[in-house]
């Protein structure tokens, strides 16, 4: 190692979140983090919703440091220490000749690093922040330490600070693959298409509640194993066939078989949920009410239109199968979940706000002046419930983590090591 102690050297890489269509929800091993079955996700655009890292490591650092959205946190959690030890484990030598550094595979052990990330959405919010966090930890860090690894293999490690993180390491459809052996070397993501394989698909998110949740999904999996009859059921016999089937639809773009699989497993997920003793509530009645309204829609039409998926919260999150249908899908929110008064409609719609013109709304005064969706104009329940959505999200399929190599883009001072 080089014997002046002010150097820092620093890698940034940026991760996108992942949301399930087939869900994961249960542990055959808690420690390790392995699952009770597949499951199968789309990455999100980090565009839009994503996780940036900087890692650093410095002969002047005295111990390992996170700050996370600009606070300290504390490292010595389980999970964060599992990510560590396993990517220490894997470094090897580095040279930055241009620096004048050499670091050993050996020296790893001893060095400290200093971490900073940053969310550029709510955390805890069941947004799925551990999976973006998680999965851009251990990439960045493996960047850093020279691990040789390939990116099936570093979700094995991500996969150990929460298992939904194990599937952020790529972009597009990624099957978490359960594995068998019971050191959980074969539990890893793997891609199933990347995110030009079906890029007409549109995603919006609504933002139901960005409060920290009740029941965290680790407790709430963990009850669920515990004390559901049912989760046995959908883990042995349910979830292995809906894996064929939505890796076929994944492969042949067949929307009404993506959508059909996506809200049954949703429903499904949210059932073990209520199956649970004592039961857990993860979505409320604004979420009830998006799925009625996306329901409604898609059997008026004949074939499903939008395709629907809640995690461990209330946010609903809308696959449109185009740009068209994602536009008749917000004309339907908005007239439902209109924005309180005092509200900027471009603050109301976030990501890819293009999305406002393709539904011709320009102001509030567009949105008060929808009409009834047709589906719904003979019946009596055509009320609105203003203020019920804080926020919508459009956005899309996206990539997996790249590298940040721009100075400007890192989260920590280059000289010593501390958030900027
Ligand atoms: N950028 C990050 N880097 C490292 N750890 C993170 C990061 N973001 C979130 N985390 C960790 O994940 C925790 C939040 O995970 P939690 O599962 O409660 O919520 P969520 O991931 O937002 O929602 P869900 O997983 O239900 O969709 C944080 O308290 C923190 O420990
Ligand atoms: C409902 C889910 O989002 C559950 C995600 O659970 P986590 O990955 O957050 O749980 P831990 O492995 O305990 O960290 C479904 C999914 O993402 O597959």
């Amino acid at each position: 190692m080089a014997e002046n102690k002010s150097w820092v050297l620093m890698v940034t890489a940026q991760t996108p979140t992942n949301i399930a269509v087939i869900k994961y929800w249960g542990k055959r091993d808690e420690n390790l983090i392995l699952p009770i079955n597949d499951s199968i996700s789309v990455t999100l655009d980090p565009a839009h919703l994503c996780t940036t890292t900087t890692v650093a490591v410095s002969p002047s650092f005295t111990q390992d440091r996170m700050w996370l959205n600009g606070k300290e946190i504390s490292l010595s959690g389980g999970r964060y220490q599992s990510c560590l030890r396993e990517i220490r484990s894997r470094a090897t030598d580095v040279e930055d000749e241009k620096k004048g550094i050499r670091i050993t595979k050996e020296d790893w052990q001893n060095l400290h690093l200093h971490i900073a990330s940053y969310n550029n959405f709510p955390t805890a919010a069941g947004l799925a922040s551990s999976a973006a966090g998680l999965a851009c930890l251990v990439f960045s860090l493996a960047k850093l330490m020279n691990v040789k690894e390939d990116n099936s293999q570093l979700s094995a490690i991500a996969r150990q600070g929460s298992g939904s993180a194990c599937r952020s390491l790529f972009g597009g459809f990624v099957k978490w693959i359960m594995g068998k052996d019971e050191s959980g070397s074969d539990s890893i993501a793997v891609q199933l298409a990347d995110e030009k394989h079906w890029d007409e698909l549109v995603i919006l998110i609504a933002v139901v509640s960005s409060r920290q949740k009740e029941t965290s999904s680790t407790s709430g999996m963990r009850e669920t194993v515990e004390t559901s009859p049912l989760v046995l059921h959908r883990a042995k016999e349910v979830v292995p066939k809906r894996i064929i089937e939505m890796e076929e639809a994944i492969q042949n773009r067949d929307f009404p078989a993506f959508a059909r699989l996506s809200c049954s497993d949703s429903n499904q997920f949210h059932a073990v949920c209520l199956d649970t003793s004592p039961p857990i509530f993860y979505m409320n009645d604004t979420s009830h009410r998006i799925i009625s309204c996306v329901e409604k829609w898609n059997r008026s039409e004949g074939t499903p239109q939008v395709a629907y998926t809640f995690d461990a919260g209330p946010n609903a999150v809308m696959i449109a199968r185009n740009r068209k249908t994602a536009a008749l899908l917000l004309q339907r929110l908005l007239f439902h979940f209109p924005p309180q008064s005092d509200v900027d409609i471009n603050s109301y719609i976030v990501g890819d706000k293009s999305i406002l013109q393709d539904a011709g709304i320009h102001d509030l005064k567009d949105v008060e002046a929808l009409p009834p969706p047709p589906e719904i104009k003979d019946s009596i329940q055509t009320q609105n419930f203003k203020g019920d959505v804080s926020y919508f999200i459009c956005t899309r399929p996206g990539r997996g983590p790249v590298l940040l190599t721009e100075d400007s883009q890192a989260l920590l001072n280059p000289d010593t090591g501390l958030p900027k």
